[in-house]
């Protein structure tokens, strides 16, 4: 791809991001600038990390790139689209990783007809796995779209989805790595509690993650019966799936899953005023 890309923003994101890109052919890494707010170590850190460039000025990286990501906290969206307004031309594409924030308020606040789409990544983009959601403003045509999905795919899967799903999606794709983090968390502790070592155990859970990945892609059962295959009568996974209902777990799954979503909706009503 032809495209200059520009990251406004150079946190965990935008990091994620650059690695997956850098380590795919799709874009190269001189096709690459980032810049942030004030923390200039921080962009040197990325330029000798990954080889991309990186420039504290903000309006020349804005002026010289196709494609702008934004990738700062959504609180500060207001004043990261007044910086760019006036610096825009008809031809670039904005694309906004910010949870919560609609393209009409991105679109309202620039005041022009510029393309923004909204994606939702996550940090497994650092491996080529993220699985991106992905929707579009009123201004994108379907070329501009295509472009920033095959962008997209040096991060991983891409998948085009209707603006209003983009709260649940959030949680379910954008944040829900952390979530599984959290239940890891808690086998180690576990692995600890029994004295096991770490270096047997790590591989053994990561490769039970893998296999189970890999069953819910290729497999036609449904979790449940996956799940039951398993469970014998009687048996040791019974008593713990029991534990698990006992501790009301799925209901702890769909409440975090809610909130998550509850927040996206409210980052929106909090920074889009
Ligand atoms: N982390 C994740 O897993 C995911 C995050 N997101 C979204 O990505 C965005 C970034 O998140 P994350 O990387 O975690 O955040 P970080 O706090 O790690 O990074 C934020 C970055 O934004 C910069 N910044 C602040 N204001 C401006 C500005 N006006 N112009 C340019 N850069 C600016 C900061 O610069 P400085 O350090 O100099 O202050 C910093 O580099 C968020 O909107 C989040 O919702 C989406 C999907 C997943
Ligand atoms: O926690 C957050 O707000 C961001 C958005 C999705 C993942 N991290």
């Amino acid at each position: 791809m032809k495209k200059s890309v520009a990251f406004l923003g150079a946190g965990s994101m935008a990091e994620a991001i650059i690695a997956g890109m850098t380590s795919n052919q799709i874009v190269s890494a001189q096709q690459i600038i980032a810049t942030n707010h004030s923390n200039k170590s921080r962009l040197l850190e990325l330029e000798e990390k990954y080889q991309i460039k990186t420039s504290q000025d903000r309006k020349k990286v804005i002026e010289q790139s196709d494609v702008l990501i934004l990738a700062m906290k959504p609180k500060d969206i207001k004043v990261a689209t007044a910086e760019l307004k006036p610096l825009l031309t008809d031809d670039k594409i904005i694309v906004s990783l910010l949870a919560g924030i609609s393209t009409s308020f991105i679109e309202q606040q620039l005041g022009t007809k510029n393309p923004v789409i909204r994606v939702m990544p996550n940090t497994s983009a650092m491996i080529g796995e993220s699985a991106t959601t992905i929707a579009a403003g009123t201004h994108a045509n379907t070329e501009q779209i295509n472009l920033i999905e095959e962008l997209m795919t040096a991060i991983g899967t891409t998948t085009v989805i209707n603006e209003e799903d983009m709260d649940a999606f959030t949680a379910l794709a954008g944040s829900g790595p952390a979530f599984y983090y959290y239940m890891v968390e808690a086998i180690e502790q576990f692995a600890d509690e029994k004295g096991l070592d770490q270096e047997i155990a790590k591989p053994l859970m990561v490769q039970t993650i893998k296999g189970v990945a890999k069953m819910l892609d290729v497999s036609e059962d449904s979790p449940q019966t996956l799940r039951e295959k398993i469970t014998s009568p009687g048996g040791t996974t019974e008593a713990g799936v029991q534990t698990l209902a006992d501790h009301h777990f799925q209901q702890a799954i769909k409440a975090c899953l809610n909130q998550t979503t509850e927040r996206s909706k409210e980052l929106r009503k909090l920074f889009e005023k």
